[in-house]
């Protein structure tokens, strides 16, 4: 925390259990910490006290975290305030970061991420000057929440989308093919100023070269064989609105130049005509494609590289995102079941387990064909693994009892926490807390537990007893929130 002593914190939860907790987590010398159970109280206080920094559930009684962000900076476009929740969907995440939340944290996370959001949030603020673009409101309501996602990457992907929305920056978005790229540049625009107007994609690789520039630009009649009329351009057709370009990675040279035409001045002309038009797009690309390594075999402008590289979003793919898989199936089989009479339909446990056990090498895409094919021929409403038609190439990772998947989910979660952590030396703590693990599993034998590591038991001793900690950290960062125990109790 810094040192200045008149450093006043907000936090609000209709929980007083973990109003407790957070307050005793974050206290520190010459840090003074209010809390309040309803939004409207946190926020005349807030006002009254000139406070630093707001921290807020998003569910709140009778009101909620989003609505309180929202008219603080209305009031105020410089506070500082952090979101919460152990419920947060997609849309408020983005609506969040959108309507310039400084961070939006799972509650079940905060006690590995709290102090360290806070310390930054407090570290910034002088520095932080926050200009925003809001000329449309985006009502929440109207968001449909169709972009799932509760793993830590994808809540970064989200945090983006909310930022970004915000400007009229060129965005990159990369990842495998399925992952989830055009869902995503709809979600920008659908948040940005330019909702009202059309968003408009392309995927390049579906249009042959020689009508790509005429797909984009138009075309005047009689410029080519074909060209029986004149031709608007998608350029001109989604003016005032967002144009998104899949795979652009396989775009035609000549095509490069013109596109970074538009980039650099904002105007263009058809094929066939020396009138030059102006245009007012948003440009959003996409590319499962190494951009750099096409840059450097001549395929790909370098200028035009960087143009559209401005702020870039990367969608990992659905493997290294495993807890998300039970999520978005759960999700595509509401929606279809949804959509036909009948009951209802679920997954066995075991089928859930399957599914998080394949690799998924088409992404979400898959999953969702995969549910798809078998809602469609499962007789029941109940869907079985021997219901669900698994490709042979993501098989060969599975695991019955899952528990590959889960050490890889909980290794992967160890290193994001890890990260934000300075105070914990990793690979120690893991040596000493796996080494203490298996030192009581063998009855405190030395020699069967170092046997059975693979070290001698000298480094077996010195693993025991490391302080692998820089600070003593560790263990108030890895305390759990009352709210988190309570939400754990009851899952
Ligand atoms: N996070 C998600 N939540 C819900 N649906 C998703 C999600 N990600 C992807 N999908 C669905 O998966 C399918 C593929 O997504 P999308 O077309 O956006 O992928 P892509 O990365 O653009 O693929 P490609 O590179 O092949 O163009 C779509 O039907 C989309 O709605």
């Amino acid at each position: 925390m810094p040192d200045n002593p008149d450093t006043h914190l907000i936090i609000v939860d209709p929980d007083t259990d973990f109003l407790a907790w957070a307050a005793a987590h974050l206290k520190a010398p010459g840090v003074s910490i209010s809390t309040f159970e309803r939004g409207e109280d946190a926020l005349a206080s807030y006002v009254k006290k000139r406070a630093d920094l707001l921290l807020s559930e998003v569910r709140l009684n009778g009101s909620n975290g989003i609505e309180l962000l929202k008219r603080l900076r209305q009031t105020d476009p410089q506070s500082m305030v952090i979101l919460f929740s152990g419920t947060a969907t997609t849309s408020h995440v983005i609506e969040a970061m959108r309507l310039g939340a400084y961070d939006v944290l799972a509650k079940e996370r905060l006690p590995y991420e709290l102090r360290t959001v806070v310390e930054s949030a407090l570290s910034s603020i002088e520095a932080r000057k926050v200009t925003r673009a809001q000329n449309a409101e985006v009502p929440t309501e109207s968001i449909q929440e169709t972009i799932i996602g509760r793993s830590p990457p994808m809540q970064e992907v989200f945090k983006l989308i909310g930022r970004v929305s915000r400007s009229d920056a060129p965005v990159m978005i990369t990842g495998e093919s399925g992952c989830g790229k055009e869902l995503v540049a709809g979600a920008i625009h659908k948040f940005s100023p330019r909702a009202q107007k059309e968003f408009v994609a392309i995927n390049i690789t579906a249009i042959p070269d020689n009508l790509l520039e005429s797909e984009i630009f138009g075309h005047e009649k009689g410029s080519f064989t074909g060209a029986v009329n004149q031709r608007v351009g998608r350029f001109e057709q989604c003016d005032g609105g967002t144009l998104f370009l899949d795979e652009i990675g396989d775009m035609p040279l000549a095509v490069q130049s013109k596109l970074l035409r538009v980039l650099q001045e904002g105007q263009y002309s058809r094929v066939g005509s020396n009138q030059t038009l102006k245009t007012d797009v948003r440009v959003l690309a996409a590319t499962n494609k190494n951009l750099e390594e096409e840059v450097a075999k001549g395929n790909f402008r370098e200028d035009l590289f960087y143009r559209l590289n401005v702020v870039r979003i990367h969608i990992p793919p659905l493997r290294e995102r495993r807890e998300d898989v039970r999520l978005l199936a759960e999700f595509f089989l509401h929606r279809l079941s949804s959509r036909r009479r009948g009951p209802q339909m679920r997954f066995t446990d075991d089928a859930l387990d399957m599914l998080d056990a394949y690799d998924w090498p088409g992404n979400v895409r898959e999953l969702e064909n995969t549910i798809q094919r078998a809602c469609a021929l499962c007789n029941s409403d109940v869907l079985l693994p021997s219901d669900i038609p698994l490709g042979s190439k993501g098989a060969r990772h599975m695991d019955p009892s899952s528990t590959v998947t889960r050490m890889r989910d909980a290794l992967s979660m160890l290193v994001s926490v890890a990260e934000k952590t300075p105070d914990i030396e990793l690979l120690p703590w893991v040596e000493r807390e796996l080494s203490r693990l298996a030192y009581r599993h063998f009855g405190e034998d030395a020699d069967r537990t170092a046997k059975f590591l693979g070290v001698n038991t000298e480094a077996l001793q010195s693993h025991l007893s490391a302080p692998a900690v820089k600070k003593a950290a560790v263990d108030s960062q890895l305390s759990t929130p009352p709210a988190a125990k309570k939400a754990k109790k009851a899952s």
